[in-house]
């Protein structure tokens, strides 16, 4: 495989190498108290602050040395829709980096439609394929690559079982095996990284009371599993956190390299923290105050491009 070939993908759980954000230097000031609802804030942000954040943020990837690419460098037909997408920073969402291409999600109706085209266009312009695209009356926004062999897919309220389902061949095309979650329908279970986070090979954070039910699918089958029994017959301990932990975005956070993460520093509760260093865990805290306003976590904030082994 030549080296370019080989510059994407997030199957490996090893370090972080590069990563796509987007500051919404065009967007965010059209965030107001009358429409912030509409457009999945939860309150209005102060603009300068938000932008100063997510500076910060880029830059301690960087000094992570991490990578980071900038959508507005690579978007160029798409650049006008910058303007109208004030959620575009949560990119996470919008499309998962394997190494056969990204999977591209497809958006629900509403302020965050057309955001896939502005990532189709960068995607194509810094040289990664597009392995799969929805139809446009469909909806996905987003899975969780656990491993080279296993991707998991949540049914959250930002996707459509149908959608889903039509999903699972092509996906099991790369993964040997799918997991499909099915999640209760609300909005602090939007995306699947509000449920289910690995932290390295044998440890991960999770909220037990959103697996409402667990299936493996693979190419010959499909089975009900219990989610904790079946990562615990995989060796991975399987840490759960608490109602406000979830709701602060517990299990939300960016794995530099296994075991050492980047997260909010208020999202893991003083004991969720010693429990994680007890294993060995290093968390490199963040504080945010105007990011919250969007509702995401830095994770969401954050379209992982590659990773490699070490
Ligand atoms: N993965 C995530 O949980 N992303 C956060 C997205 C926040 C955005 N304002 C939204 O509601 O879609």
């Amino acid at each position: 495989m030549s080296e370019s070939k080989t510059m994407f993908g997030t199957e490996e759980l090893g370090r972080l190498r590069k990563v796509l954000l987007h500051n919404p230097i065009e967007s965010l000031s059209a965030v107001s108290e009358e429409n912030y609802k509409y457009h999945l804030f939860n309150f209005v942000p102060n603009v300068d602050q938000y932008l100063r954040e997510h500076e910060q943020y880029a830059q301690m990837l960087r000094e992570h040395g991490v990578e980071v690419l900038l959508v507005r460098d690579y978007a160029r037909q798409t650049k006008d829709l910058l303007a109208r997408l004030p959620n575009l920073p949560y990119l996470h969402d919008t499309a998962v980096i394997t190494s056969k291409g990204a999977i591209l999600s497809e958006m629900c109706p509403g302020t965050r439609a057309g955001e896939e085209l502005v990532v189709k266009e960068v995607l194509t312009n810094i040289g990664i394929p597009i392995f799969h695209e929805f139809k446009t009356q469909e909806q996905f926004e987003g899975c969780l690559i656990l491993s080279p062999s296993t991707l998991m897919i949540v049914n959250t309220e930002r996707s459509s079982p149908n959608t889903i389902e039509g999903f699972f061949s092509k996906a099991l095309t790369i993964f040997a095996e799918v997991i499909y979650i099915e999640a209760p329908q609300a909005r602090r279970y939007m995306h699947a990284d509000m449920i289910f986070n690995r932290i390295s090979e044998d440890l991960a954070l999770y909220f037990p009371p959103a697996f409402l039910h667990a299936y493996l699918i693979n190419r010959q089958t499909r089975k009900e599993i219990n989610f904790k029994t079946y990562l615990v017959g995989k060796s991975i301990e399987l840490i759960p956190i608490s109602d406000e932990e979830q709701r602060n975005w517990g299990c939300s956070f960016v794995p530099l390299e296994p075991k050492k993460l980047i997260h909010y520093d208020l999202a893991l509760t003083i004991k969720t923290k010693k429990l994680l260093k007890e294993r060995g865990v290093q968390i490199h805290e963040f504080h945010p105050a105007a990011l919250l306003a969007g509702g995401g976590s830095l994770r969401c904030l954050t379209l992982r491009l590659w990773r490699t082994t070490f």
